[in-house]
């Protein structure tokens, strides 16, 4: 018997494991025993009733919120991070902005300009652009900066949180393809957070669905074939055998009760 064939190499580590994570705020239970594990390289989008905590998940996942309860496994090497809102400083400019997270990585000015630039180009922001402040640039072009300034930490991991939600249709298509585009030229794996059922699975290779008041992950379903390699049709055909027929997806669309006044 090959040494091979008697010691296989062990399947590389999850990018992110998440065990028994819970959560209250104010003593009010948002999240309750929560498991995740998700593989090297892996888009999941992340779905649920609005209020179910999402955003707390992928806050605690990321290291913003200490869990009430669990543990948190990461096994990427450094991520980054796009919220809805593109949260840039409104006194920098475009090409500052992008700049800014680099800082902490210790890289010299001229470094930090030229990273900036590279992955401004990977967002497609003109160099024009690189010198407007937050208010001149439009809002898809703000998006595109927070995705440049995610990127250009050189992320093995990146979390969106709604980050299109705001956006048209046509623009949001145009950031998704640069997200799977992206996602497959730099191998990232993400955890990418949505209300649009159409978005997640266009993105991702599997859809996890949460479970009402975030009791945990209700369970998921692998898209088939690659982003950004799939027929249009059959994403729509997908989505609605999906919320027609699919128990998992039966809640979705809900809201948590307890914010409605
Ligand atoms: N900092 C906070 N303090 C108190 N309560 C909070 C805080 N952040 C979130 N919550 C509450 O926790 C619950 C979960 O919020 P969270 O934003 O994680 O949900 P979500 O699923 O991402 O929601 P949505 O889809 O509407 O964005 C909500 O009821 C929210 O009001």
């Amino acid at each position: 018997m090959s040494r091979e064939t008697a010691f296989p190499s062990p399947p590389p580590a999850p990018s992110l494991t998440l065990s028994g994570i819970g959560h209250a705020y104010l003593g009010r239970t948002v999240l309750d025993a929560v498991d995740l594990s998700l593989a090297v390289g892996e888009v999941a989008a992340l779905v649920g009733p609005s209020g179910c905590g999402k955003s707390t998940l992928a806050h605690i996942a990321a290291g913003l919120v200490e869990p009430s309860r669990g543990r948190v496994l990461r096994g990427y090497r450094r991520h980054g991070m796009v919220f809805q809102d593109p949260r840039l400083l409104p006194w920098a400019t475009a090409r500052a902005n992008i700049a800014y997270p680099l800082r902490l990585l210790g890289l010299s000015r001229g470094e930090r300009r030229d990273r900036a630039e590279e992955a401004a180009g990977r967002v497609a922001l003109d160099a024009a652009d690189l010198d407007k402040f937050p208010v001149e640039l439009s809002g898809g072009m703000r998006q595109r900066a927070a995705i440049a300034r995610a990127l250009a930490v050189d992320p093995d991991f990146v979390y969106f949180d709604e980050p299109f939600t705001a956006l048209d249709v046509a623009l949001k298509r145009r950031l998704q393809d640069l997200v799977i585009g992206s996602s497959r030229a730099a191998r990232f794996g993400a955890l990418f957070i949505t209300h649009d059922l159409m978005e997640a699975v266009r993105i991702a290779h599997r859809v996890l669905v949460m479970d009402v008041l975030g009791r945990g992950i209700a369970g998921s379903r692998i898209v088939p074939g690659e982003p950004g390699g799939r027929d249009d049709g059959d994403l729509y055909r997908l989505v609605g055998a999906f919320l027609a027929d699919d128990p998992l997806f039966r809640h979705i669309h809900d809201i948590d009760e307890r914010r409605v006044p």
